[in-house]
């Protein structure tokens, strides 16, 4: 009787596709966003899914999502429960994975007290250094863009979390972080393994026939375990023998053995965890995700080369010949803000963003939203809607280039839907947004990017193509890099002497 009193218990479920066989949907495997977004024709913006047992329910639109996760945002902050990512891979440590509650408090506290926006300054010299190494090995070697633009974002993250000087090629750290988060963009899109919808499953020993995401788990939780440990361990070495390079982790192992000393106690454990896993998150949230977006600007300037020369026109008009562009310079630049809007836009990193759980029973636009809900919001769709964004195909910067027209047609909001909602979202966007702007503008000051041609001369049309994981990159594309001038040459050359 208690049940059918609850608030919304005689309302309607929102629409979706019907259950076919044991009262289950099936999902596509790949790219669901896309399904997702074809089904809003047919169920309108709020889809619900019922998958073995689990009720999942998709927003694709802005407004739905800004209803819920920001109008609502005490009710739907909370993840859903990973039997396969946070539980079995072990991933429970990465605070993006946690329930909304006061550890996850703690953790981002942590994070945003190095990683805010006032801090950013004191990173620019880092992010910079490392823009200007990504051109000089792009003339070195313009056939390994992909591996030199993660390079540059991994050594980033790495200096400004552990003050680690990563090794040219092969570094240790980088290479486990590698391996560690091969597992969860694997994994990581919920419903890749069955043990995320049947949770039981996760007590099925290892050896059992079947039981073969056991022993993988076991061993990306191997990976995933020294990548937040090793890196660690070694910052605490040096500090201990006073060669420490400041950096997140030494500033805030200062303060907890400060704050022990004046306690005359040891530093908490619990406190060394919180760090070590705020450390880590750095490099699982912040490398690849940035690297995406900048591939993503490698391959629509080929396609779309009246970008590339127009903004190319706007720098040498600010910057001129004689210097390579640098952060005092994005205000006068604001073409190269409209083209980071438009690659972070244009294929957003997370489709599906990071999925949301309710822990309550909620009614919404006259449905019920049960109780352990799991909430996907459907970036892709948002940012690729025809009313929103005209020509959601097409890489066109300049959509963003007159706010005040825009906001007079309602159209071609900024897309800050692709860092997330609410009390979740992205709490690195500020140096993402940074790092991918210093890296696009240094690198339209010295090259021009255009289709490769095969051996008999005929162009190679790219083929514009998306990864189907979680943090989803364009898929491997060549191009040709060529240097603008010797000038350019000699500016970069300059930057290794400094
Ligand atoms: C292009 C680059 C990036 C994109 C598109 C991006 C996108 C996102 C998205 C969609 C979320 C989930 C938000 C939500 O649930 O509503 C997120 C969370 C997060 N991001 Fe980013 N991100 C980027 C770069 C970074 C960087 C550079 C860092 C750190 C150095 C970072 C750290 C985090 C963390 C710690 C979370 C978890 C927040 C939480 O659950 O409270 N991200 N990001």
């Amino acid at each position: 009787r208690r049940i059918l009193q609850l608030p919304g218990r005689h309302l309607p479920l929102p629409p979706g596709p019907r259950a076919r066989w044991f009262g289950t949907v099936k999902l596509p495997k790949e790219y669901q966003w896309l399904t997702y977004a074809r089904w809003k024709d047919v169920y309108g913006d709020l889809i619900y899914v019922r998958v073995l047992g689990n009720p999942i329910l998709v927003l694709n639109t802005a407004e739905a999502v800004t209803d819920l996760f920001e109008k609502r945002s005490a009710r739907y902050s909370s993840r859903p429960t990973r039997s396969m990512v946070t539980e079995l891979m072990g991933w429970d440590w990465l605070f993006s994975t946690m329930p909304y509650g006061p550890t996850w408090r703690k953790h981002r506290a942590c994070f945003q007290q190095h990683f805010n926006v006032n801090a950013l300054g004191g990173f620019k010299p880092i992010i910079l250094r490392e823009a200007h190494t990504l051109l000089h090995n792009l003339i070195m070697d313009d056939s390994a863009l992909f591996h030199h633009v993660r390079r540059s974002a991994a050594a980033i993250v790495m200096m400004l979390s552990y003050g680690h000087q990563i090794a040219p090629e092969g570094d240790l750290y980088v290479t486990i972080a590698d391996k560690a988060l091969a597992g969860l963009a694997q994994a990581g899109i919920f419903g890749t393994y069955l043990v995320d919808y049947l949770s039981c499953l996760k007590y099925i020993p290892a050896w059992f026939p079947g039981a073969a995401f056991q022993r993988q788990a076991f061993e990306w939780r191997h990976m995933n375990r020294m990548m937040r440990d090793l890196p660690f361990e070694k910052v605490k070495r040096e500090m201990t023998a006073g060669k420490a390079v400041p950096c997140f982790v030494t500033e805030q192992l200062d303060r907890l053995f400060t704050a022990a000393s004046k306690a005359a106690s040891e530093p908490a454990l619990e406190g060394e965890d919180l760090v070590k896993n705020v450390a880590a998150i750095a490099y699982a949230a912040g490398a690849d995700t940035t690297v995406s977006a900048i591939l993503s600007f490698f391959l629509a300037v080929q396609v779309w080369p009246e970008v590339q020369t127009k903004a190319q026109r706007q720098i040498d008009a600010v910057v001129g010949p004689d210097r390579l562009p640098s952060f005092d310079d994005r205000e006068d630049l604001p073409a190269i803000d409209c083209i980071v809007w438009e690659c972070l836009r244009w294929n957003p990193v997370t489709p599906l963003g990071l999925a949301r759980h309710v822990g309550e029973d909620d009614e919404y636009r006259g449905y019920r939203i049960p109780k352990g809900t799991t909430i996907v919001p459907n970036v892709w769709a948002i940012l690729h809607d025809e009313k929103m964004y005209p020509e959601p195909l097409r890489f066109n910067p300049d959509r963003f280039a007159d706010e005040e027209q825009n906001a007079a047609l309602g159209i071609n909001d900024l897309p800050n839907a692709a860092f997330g909602f609410g009390r979740r979202m992205c709490p690195g966007r500020a140096l993402a947004f940074e790092t991918i702007w210093i890296t696009i503008v240094t690198t339209l000051a010295v090259f021009n990017i255009s289709k490769a041609k095969d051996e008999h001369g005929n162009i190679i049309e790219p083929d514009i193509q998306f990864t189907p994981t979680l943090l989803s990159h364009p898929r491997p594309f060549c191009c040709v890099i060529a240097l603008r001038s010797e000038k350019a040459r000699s500016l970069v050359m300059q930057t290794l002497d400094r």
